[in-house]
């Protein structure tokens, strides 16, 4: 896997008269986990969207390693987006070439803990199991770069915490980069190797905060609140933020 760097110019919407992203650098180093952390608005999608080429009407530039392109994606959206009427194998495969190779998806399966379920239409899963078969689907490509927006908005806090825990798990065994959009700063704690704190108008980066908490303990609640209380009071321009 290769380093990914991304410059934005301008990014104005035709609609708008101000830039909603100008002058704006973000470099991903290989296997990083990078949480992006900033107020409703502020152009986090719009980011995302860019990077994964949905988006191309922009002045910048986006490398990855040597090569002027944009990055091969997996994005996990808020809503799972997945087809009612096909089952979770079958969303998953849909994804993939002809000729993949069947066992990524069942040792996906089995670390996601959905392999009794993957004959099961996507309309009668539960929510968080729906989150499951996304992060499935995405990692299953082998991306580059996986993009998630707030994957876990609408989950219950203990089921948050199982899907979180479950994409730990897998990621820690196939480490893509990642670049997870939250509002949530303890989940940002649990999951990321860097804070990347963002400002609007146009947006900005203000800090980047590496998480000195190591991997074993990031299921220790009381760690990542001391964390959250240290960053806090560190960076108290956090606050508006959240
Ligand atoms: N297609 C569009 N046309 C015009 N303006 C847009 C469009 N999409 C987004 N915007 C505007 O660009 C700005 C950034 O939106 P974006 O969705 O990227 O923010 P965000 O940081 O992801 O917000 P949130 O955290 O609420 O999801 C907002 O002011 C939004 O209204």
């Amino acid at each position: 896997m290769a380093d990914i760097h991304i410059t934005i110019h301008n990014k104005t919407f035709a609609t708008a008269t101000e830039p909603t992203i100008a002058d704006f650098t973000l470099s991903l180093v290989s296997g990083e986990f990078v949480c992006l952390v900033g107020a409703s608005g502020c152009g986090k999608t719009t980011l995302l969207n860019i990077i994964a080429d949905l988006d191309y009407d922009y002045d910048g530039d986006i490398v990855v390693g040597q090569q002027h392109k944009s990055p091969k994606i997996g994005y996990i959206f808020q809503n799972p987006r997945l087809l009612p009427w096909r089952t979770v194998r079958e969303n998953i495969e849909l994804a993939l070439p002809d000729d993949y190779a069947g066992d990524v998806v069942d040792n996906l399966l089995d670390i996601m803990q959905l392999t009794p379920h993957q004959h099961v239409y996507a309309d009668r899963l539960s929510l968080g199991m729906g989150r499951r078969v996304s992060i499935i689907r995405a990692f299953a490509v082998n991306p580059e770069l996986l993009l998630m927006d707030e994957p876990f908005v609408s989950l219950d806090p203990p089921t948050a915490r199982q899907v979180r825990a479950l994409l730990l798990q897998l990621w820690q065994q196939r480490p893509h980069t990642v670049l997870f959009v939250t509002h949530d700063l303890r989940e940002a704690i649990t999951l990321a190797d860097k804070l990347i704190f963002l400002s609007a108008n146009p947006m900005q980066i203000i800090s980047e905060v590496l998480v000195a908490i190591p991997r074993n303990e990031r299921n220790n609640e009381l760690a990542v609140e001391n964390f959250r209380q240290q960053l806090l009071n560190e960076h108290p321009d956090i606050k508006q933020l959240l």
